[in-house]
């Protein structure tokens, strides 16, 4: 693999006595899709708080692009292009989806919050937003009200936002959840199609969408990492089938 864009080392996380992040190394590819796997409570989010840095992990590193980032809080790994996507309840339902991502771009430039006069006037921080928003797949809802959006095309809107700030690396949690079938297909699109030109560390349930997409994937069980390798590989692997796969490979 070319060098790593991100690279865990032996990380560790307690809360209390139970251990959620046990040891944990991975190293994730400059291009495509890397996703995390695992049953639920396996410590999946936990890991990408300790990536995206709104969580200390106890012991172990992190190296982003070969810098220690550990100790560094989430602004500054934001800065250096490693980005989670946002919250829904981040985003202002008053303001158009290209105001919502325009607030995105305007925070990322240091420049001061000014609502009196909006963000998305300002064609600095407007042409930026239209393109996260066209890679998002909303070009077409630019104007529209975020608090209008479907749920689907919220969690675009959370997509542009994250992509306003021109990751390195993209951490997504979990981007599909409460999606309906034909919401879910449009996001796996244009996740495919973000992962040509981003590295993507992906958090999903939804299987087919995993293995629709994922050029590597990690099985996390108990806070360990039991396999990391290609889909075809994880799915033929007996070990992954029994301690996770089981009721869902088929
Ligand atoms: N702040 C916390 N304090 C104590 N325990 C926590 C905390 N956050 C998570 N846990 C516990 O850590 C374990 C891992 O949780 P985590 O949310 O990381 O798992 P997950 O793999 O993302 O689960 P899911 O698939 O259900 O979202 C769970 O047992 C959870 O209850």
């Amino acid at each position: 693999m070319a060098e790593p864009i991100l690279r865990l080392e032996r990380l560790r996380k307690r809360f209390g006595g139970l251990t959620v992040t046990d040891d944990v190394s991975l190293a994730v590819a400059p291009r495509g899709l890397h996703a995390v796997i695992g049953p639920n409570g396996a410590g999946k989010t936990t890991l990408i708080h300790q990536i995206s840095g709104s969580l200390r992990p106890d012991a172990g590193r992190i190296l982003f692009e070969g810098r220690d980032v550990t100790a560094l809080p989430v602004h500054r790994r934001a800065r250096l292009g490693l980005a989670r996507s946002f919250q829904i309840t981040s985003v202002l339902p008053g303001f158009s989806a290209l105001e919502n991502v325009a607030l995105a771009v305007q925070a990322r430039s240091g420049s001061s919050f000014r609502f009196c006069r909006p963000a998305a006037g300002e064609r600095r921080l407007n042409a930026p937003a239209i393109a996260a928003l066209e890679q998002a797949g909303l070009g077409a809802r630019t104007h529209a009200p975020a608090g209008a959006l479907s749920h689907g095309e919220k969690r675009q809107l959370e997509l542009a936002i994250a992509l306003a700030l021109e990751p390195r690396l993209l951490l997504l949690d979990e981007p599909l959840a409460g999606t309906g079938p034909e919401e879910a297909e449009r996001l796996i699109g244009i996740l495919g199609a973000l992962k040509q030109d981003h590295a993507i560390l992906l958090v999903e349930h939804d299987m087919q969408a995993v293995f629709a997409l994922a050029d590597v994937i990690s099985v996390l069980v108990y806070g360990r990492v039991i396999a990391t390798d290609t889909p075809a590989a994880v799915r033929a692997s007996a070990e992954v089938r029994a301690a996770y796969l089981g009721e869902d490979a088929a």
